[in-house]
C-alpha cells in the first residue's frame, strides 16, 4: 500500500488561508481523528480540528473527496487552516503522527495524479510550466498543455497509426505464398497527411522560447544611451549611466513583461576599437558574443555601421547634436520617454512572431525529439516495399507517441519532471 501524503498546498506561510492536502487511503482516517467527525463528500464544512491531546490546533474550512475521482485518483482531504507558521506546524505536526501519514515529496500529488491516470505526462509537463509561469503568453501556451491539447493530438495520431499498423499486419497475412507484397490502398496518401501534420508542429515555435523571454541587445558606441534606453524599457534602474563614455562593463540583463510578452533585454558595453582599459575590452568582446544570441540587436550607433539585421534606433532625439536617422525602426529619448511606448509596441509585434500563438499548444524539448523521432520513422516507410520493415518502422513511430504521452517512462524522467515541482502540488 502506498503512503497517505500531505502538505501544505498554498503559498508561503504567513498568509491569509493556508490549505493542507491530505491524499491516500488513509486521508478519511486522518481527518476524522483530527475533526472528530465524518463529512459529507464535496462540501465545504467549518470544523475545529484538534490533536491526539484534545489540543485545540484551529477552526478550519475542511473538504472531504472520496476517492477515485479527485484530484490524485485517491481519496483527498483539504483542511483551510488559517495561513500563520505556527497554525500550519501544529496541524502537520498532529497529522505526522498519524499510523500511514508523512510529508509529500515536490510534486508528489501531481505525480500521483499521473500514476492514476488522471493525467498524462504532456499534461504534467503543462502543469509544470503553468505554475512557472509568469507572463500571460506563458500562461495561456501552459494552459493549452495542461488541459491536453497536446494530448488529444498525440491520441489522434497514435490511433491513425494503429490503423495503418492493422493494414500492415493484414497485408501482410495475404501476401504469404507469392512473396508479393504490396501496400493497402490510401496507405502512402495516409502516411503523407500524418508527416504533413507532424512537420507543422515542428516549425510551431518552441516553448521554451517562452521561458526564456525575446531576447533583445541593446548594442552601439559608447556613451549612445544605450543604459538609459535600457533602463527605460525595463523601467528601473537597473544599469549605471553616465556621460563617460565606457561606463557599462558587463553584460546586464533584465526579464521584463510587455503586454503578456516574455522579453530579456540585455545592455552592453559600447563598442570601439581603440579602448586601451583592459576591462573595458573584455566587456566589448562580451557585447559582441551577445550580438549573435539576440533574437534582435537595437543598433544606437550610426546608420548602417551595425550588425546585420540590426534594428536601427535613432536615439536621444531630444539631444542637439544627435543626427536623425534615415527610416529608423524607432525615434526615441529614453530622457523624455518620446517614442519609447512606440518602440515597445514595435518589439511586442516582432517578438510574438516567435512565439506561440496565445492559447496554442506548444512543444518543450522533449516533446520536439519524439515528434520528430515519430517523423522519421514515417518517413523510413517512404519507397518502402518490405511490409516487414514498413511494419517496423510504425511500431517506431508508436513508441515515440508512447514516450510523449507518457504510456512509457523511465523513473529518472519522472523524478526530474515531478521534482521540478513545489512541495503539495
Ligand atoms: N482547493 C483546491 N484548489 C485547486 C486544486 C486543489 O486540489 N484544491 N487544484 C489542484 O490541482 C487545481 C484544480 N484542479 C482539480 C482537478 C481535478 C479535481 C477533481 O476533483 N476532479 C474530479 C471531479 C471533477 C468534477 O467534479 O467535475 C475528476 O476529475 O473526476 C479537482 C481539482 C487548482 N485549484
Ligand atoms: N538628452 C538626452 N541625453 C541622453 C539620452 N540618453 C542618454 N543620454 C545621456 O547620454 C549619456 C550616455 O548615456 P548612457 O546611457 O550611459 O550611454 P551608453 O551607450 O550606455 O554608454 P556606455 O556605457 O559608455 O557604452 C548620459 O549622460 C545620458 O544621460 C536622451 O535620450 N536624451
Amino acid at each position: 500500500m502506498t503512503d497517505t501524503i500531505f502538505a501544505v498546498s498554498s503559498g508561503a506561510a504567513p498568509a491569509a488561508i493556508g490549505v493542507i492536502r491530505i491524499s491516500g487511503s488513509v486521508a478519511g482516517k486522518a481527518l476524522g481523528l483530527l475533526a472528530g467527525r465524518d463529512f459529507a463528500p464535496r462540501r465545504a464544512s467549518l470544523a475545529k480540528l484538534s490533536d491526539a491531546g484534545g489540543n485545540i490546533l484551529d477552526e478550519a474550512l475542511v473538504l472531504w473527496f472520496p476517492g477515485p475521482n479527485t484530484a490524485t485518483g485517491e481519496d483527498l482531504a483539504e483542511l483551510h487552516c488559517h495561513g500563520g507558521r505556527a497554525v500550519l506546524a501544529a496541524v502537520q505536526n498532529a497529522l505526522a503522527v498519524i499510523d500511514g501519514l508523512r510529508a509529500a515529496e515536490p510534486g508528489e500529488f501531481t505525480r500521483r495524479a499521473f500514476a492514476n491516470g488522471r493525467i498524462d505526462l504532456a499534461e504534467s509537463e503543462g502543469l509544470a510550466d503553468l505554475l512557472s509561469a509568469e507572463t500571460e503568453l506563458q500562461r495561456a501556451a501552459a494552459m493549452a498543455n495542461a488541459s491536453g491539447v497536446l494530448s488529444g493530438h498525440v491520441g489522434s495520431w497514435r490511433t491513425q497509426l494503429l490503423v495503418l499498423s492493422a493494414q500492415i499486419e493484414a497485408a501482410l497475412d495475404f501476401s504469404d505464398e507469392d512473396d508479393v507484397s504490396e501496400l493497402p490502398e490510401g496507405f502512402t496518401w495516409n502516411i503523407a497527411a500524418l508527416t504533413k501534420e507532424l512537420d507543422d508542429w515542428l516549425s510551431r515555435p518552441g516553448s521554451e522560447k517562452l521561458g526564456e523571454g525575446y531576447r533583445v541587445v541593446l548594442a552601439g558606441p559608447p556613451n549612445s544611451g544605450k543604459s538609459t534606453l535600457f533602463n527605460a524599457l525595463v523601467e528601473s534602474e537597473a544599469a549605471i549611466t553616465s556621460p563617460i563614455a565606457g561606463t557599462t562593463r558587463d553584460v546586464i540583463e533584465r526579464p521584463v513583461s510587455i503586454s503578456g510578452v516574455p522579453f530579456l533585454f540585455v545592455d552592453t558595453a559600447g563598442l570601439r576599437e581603440d579602448s586601451d582599459d583592459e576591462i573595458e575590452g573584455i566587456g566589448i568582446d562580451r557585447a559582441k558574443s551577445e550580438l549573435s544570441r539576440a533574437d534582435a540587436v537595437l543598433w544606437l550607433g550610426e546608420q548602417n555601421t551595425g550588425p546585420v539585421g540590426a534594428l536601427e534606433i535613432a536615439a536621444r532625439i531630444d539631444d542637439d547634436g544627435h543626427e536623425p536617422k534615415a527610416a529608423p525602426f524607432a525615434s526615441v529619448s529614453a530622457v523624455t520617454g518620446e517614442g519609447v511606448s512606440g518602440l515597445k509596441s514595435a518589439l511586442v509585434d516582432l517578438a510574438r512572431a516567435s512565439f506561440p500563438k496565445p492559447g496554442e499548444a506548444a512543444l518543450n524539448a522533449r516533446q520536439r525529439g519524439l515528434l520528430s523521432d515519430a517523423r522519421d520513422a514515417l518517413g523510413g516507410t517512404q519507397g518502402q516495399n518490405d511490409l516487414l520493415l514498413v511494419g517496423e518502422e510504425l511500431r517506431r513511430a508508436r513508441v515515440a507517441f508512447d514516450r510523449l504521452i507518457g504510456r512509457t517512462t523511465t523513473e529518472d524522467m519522472l523524478d526530474a519532471l515531478f521534482g521540478r515541482f513545489c512541495i503539495g502540488k
